[in-house]
């Protein structure tokens, strides 16, 4: 069947096609790079424009003292069903990075003897770099391993192992579950980072009994450029999670100030300083997109929406122009890989022409399809118009 008339049957039968109308996206512009910034949802500039005149012009301090100060747990319960958390075991505070940090020395701390630090080797970059300073500082082997290889690497050596869900480059999905038991069976740790599957699929943390676990906010959770991220930190865990990062945050009575460092009973004491309110209520408000929606319909349409691009890439470009890096298969998650010898010229020429996506050195063009806004007609466009620049050039 005719591809224009595929993609408008597939996008007038599909039951999140309303969620559009939620964002505002500039008209004529296929945005295809929410896996790296989410799209503004509509409500977040008026809900911005209230919090700054009404909370902290209106209120003044006294906003910390109603509501400000517990919006880090607040908005942690918003995320918690979308990573299958039980309420009590998620924060949202600092980024990723940050959190990976206070996640590992805290895995470590759990692990006396165990001296290596295991590092998926095809790790989005900020994990690793954090990776190796927390084993320079807690004395242990940070070591790199294909996720593949994990059966051989673990060991009775292993402290904790950070691993990606989907991978940030080809888009490949780990499998949460089996992961998890090698890793537990070796009797280490596990702390996963959700950046690229948060919002995409249905995640079990609590289910797959995982320790710990670390996402931003401002990919396909739409929470704004710089929104805080998560931590989860597994409830039976909660009262051992000696995190490094001692702020007064995190501290069991912060009001006290008293001189010492105690930290809070539950995952509070996984916070560190002052939460950066603005972008955390931009964020809270954005979650709000999500009520109603089932994440089993957001995977079934970005598998859908992903799986139409791939098709639509096979049929409009000659043979051998790209090479699909992404799985054709469902372990993948919501975005598509290319690899294409002059990937930077041609994600350029693609921008100009309003078809916007990334490119990732050294060859590499990528496509972010979020369900929530995303059309059938946005990926025939893309694929057409990179099929142009492809040819011509
Ligand atoms: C897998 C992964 N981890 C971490 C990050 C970034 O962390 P941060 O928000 O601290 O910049 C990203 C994206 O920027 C990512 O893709
Ligand atoms: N966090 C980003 C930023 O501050 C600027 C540009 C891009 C990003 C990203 O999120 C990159 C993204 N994590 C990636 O998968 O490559």
């Amino acid at each position: 069947m005719d591809l224009t008339v595929r993609a408008a049957e597939l996008d007038a039968a599909d039951p999140l096609a309303r969620l559009r109308a939620e964002f505002d996206l500039p008209p004529g512009t296929v945005y295809l790079d929410g896996n790296s910034l989410g799209a503004p949802p509509r409500r977040v500039a008026d809900q911005m424009g209230r919090v700054v005149r009404e909370q902290w012009g209106g209120r003044l301090i006294r906003s910390w003292s109603e509501g400000w100060w517990e919006a880090p747990q607040r908005v942690g319960e918003r995320i918690a069903p979308l990573i299958g958390a039980v309420p009590g075991q998620v924060v949202v505070a600092d980024s990723t990075s940050v959190n990976i940090f206070k996640a590992l020395v805290a895995a470590v701390r759990l692990a006396p003897g165990r001296r290596e630090i295991l590092v998926d080797a095809a790790t989005f970059p900020t994990d690793g770099y954090i990776a190796s300073s927390v084993a320079e500082l807690t004395g242990t082997v940070l070591r790199a391993v294909d996720v593949d290889e994990l059966p051989t690497a673990l060991g009775e050596r292993t402290a904790v192992a950070l691993l990606n869900h989907v991978d940030y480059r080809t888009g490949r999905l780990h499998d949460m579950a089996a992961v998890t038991e090698l890793v537990h069976a070796a009797g280490a740790r596990v702390v996963w980072d959700l950046c690229h599957s948060v919002g995409v699929l249905p995640i079990a943390l609590d289910a797959l009994g995982v320790d710990l676990a670390v996402g931003c906010t401002y990919k396909f959770l739409n929470g704004g450029p710089g929104a805080p991220a998560f931590l989860y930190v597994r409830r039976d865990l909660q009262e051992t999670f000696d995190q490094p990062l001692s702020g007064w945050g995190g501290h069991r009575e912060p009001f006290a100030m008293a001189p010492d460092y105690v930290p809070a009973e539950g995952v509070e004491r996984a916070r560190c300083g002052t939460p950066d309110i603005l972008s955390l209520l931009a964020l809270e408000s954005a979650l709000e997109v999500w009520d109603g929606v089932a994440l089993a319909d957001v995977r079934a349409k970005g598998l859908s929406l992903t799986g139409f691009f791939i098709e639509c890439v096979d049929e409009l470009l000659p043979p051998g122009t790209v090479e699909v890096l992404t799985p054709r298969d469902e372990r993948r998650g919501h975005q598509v890989s290319l690899r294409h010898e002059a990937a930077e010229a041609v994600m350029t020429e693609l921008i100009k022409r309003e078809v916007i996506g990334d490119f990732r050195a050294p060859n590499v063009l990528r496509f972010g399809f979020a369900p929530l806004y995303v059309t059938y007609a946005d990926a025939l466009h893309a694929a057409r118009v990179l099929a142009d620049i492809v040819t011509t050039a």
